[in-house]
């Protein structure tokens, strides 16, 4: 006897705009196994939209949620099915796309609904920067504040980015912060600290190359102060996935990171800024969310 189709939820940001919403039901259409599935689609209306549309659909039982976009939106409706037995899918529609892309989802729209079907499953950790869930990464300093600015830019994509990063390397302080990480203090001058759950911001920048997403561990990544004028050279090490090899970069692998500064003020958690106490406790769940995977 055959089992009955299990119904899953797409959740798409239509400000990704019309000409990607016409080829995502395109590629549903033409891709999904209507034996396997069935299926909706919801549109978020707001930023954090995602996280209550994939609550509801885990509270009717739904069988997978995908969200259609970037870390994003991954993180809301990873946020809306903690908890849940619900599964998270993902068809990369973001600029930067770093979670999908540590987990190997195709960035082709036909063939990320073709992985669907397949349906594989692998746990993925859920990092928490105090209660805040994170998926791929949080961090503080320099890559918060490219975060904030990258999200009032109009534009999207690459070149934004690095024009945001190259923009405000040269006037960017580091601070003295004091980091421990389970238990041991290791205070760092440092340009930007990154606590990994993902390997990658996206654009294939892997500032974590090592990091595994269901080790149960997170990944800090210190960048500490280094002469500006090193920085291409820096990026061109993540690019190539040696960041470590750096002498200005440092990495420890624990279970609890806690980051602290009298005037922090701002983190981000999968690329969105957010405003944040002066001292920030990082935790991780270990495979809290079951997520479709090729
Ligand atoms: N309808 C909407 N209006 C405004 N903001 C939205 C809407 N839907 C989702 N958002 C917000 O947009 C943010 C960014 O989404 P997403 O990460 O998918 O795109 P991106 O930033 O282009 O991709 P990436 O993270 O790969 O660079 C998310 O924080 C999400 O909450």
């Amino acid at each position: 006897m055959t089992n009955p189709p299990r119904h899953i939820t797409f959740i798409i940001n239509p400000r990704a705009g019309m000409e990607r919403e016409k080829e995502i039901k395109a590629a549903i259409k033409a891709q999904l196994n209507e034996f396997l599935y069935t299926f909706d689609i919801q549109y978020t209306q707001y930023a954090k939209h995602g996280i209550e549309l994939a609550k509801a659909a885990a509270d009717k039982g739904t069988y997978a949620v995908i969200a259609v976009g970037g870390d994003g939106s991954v993180n809301d409706v990873a946020q809306g099915l903690l908890g849940s037995k619900t599964v998270l899918g993902i068809i990369p529609k973001g600029s930067g796309n770093g979670m999908a892309r540590t987990l190997k989802i195709p960035l082709d729209t036909f063939a990320a609904v073709r992985t669907i079907n397949a349906g594989r499953l692998v746990g993925t950790d859920v990092g928490f920067a105090n209660e805040r869930p994170f998926i791929s990464n949080a961090g503080v300093a320099f890559d918060a504040l490219i975060s904030k600015k990258f999200a009032k830019s109009e534009k999207r994509g690459f070149g934004v980015y690095s024009w945001l990063v190259t923009k405000h390397l040269w006037l960017y302080k580091p601070w003295q912060f004091e980091i421990t990480i389970d238990g041991e203090r290791i205070d760092e001058k440092a340009f930007m600290i990154v606590v990994a759950n993902g390997q990658q911001f996206g654009y294939n920048f892997r500032i974590a190359p090592m990091a595994c997403y269901n080790d149960g561990l997170l990944d800090l990544i210190v960048v500490r102060k280094f002469p500006k004028i090193l920085g291409g050279l820096i990026a061109l090490r993540a690019m190539n996935g040696t960041i470590t090899d750096s002498q200005y970069v440092s990495h420890k692998r624990g279970k609890e990171i806690i980051i602290a500064h009298p005037e922090l003020k701002l983190m981000q958690t999968d690329g969105d800024a957010h405003a944040c106490e002066h001292s920030i406790r990082f935790t991780v769940k270990k495979e809290a969310l079951k997520v479709i995977v090729p």
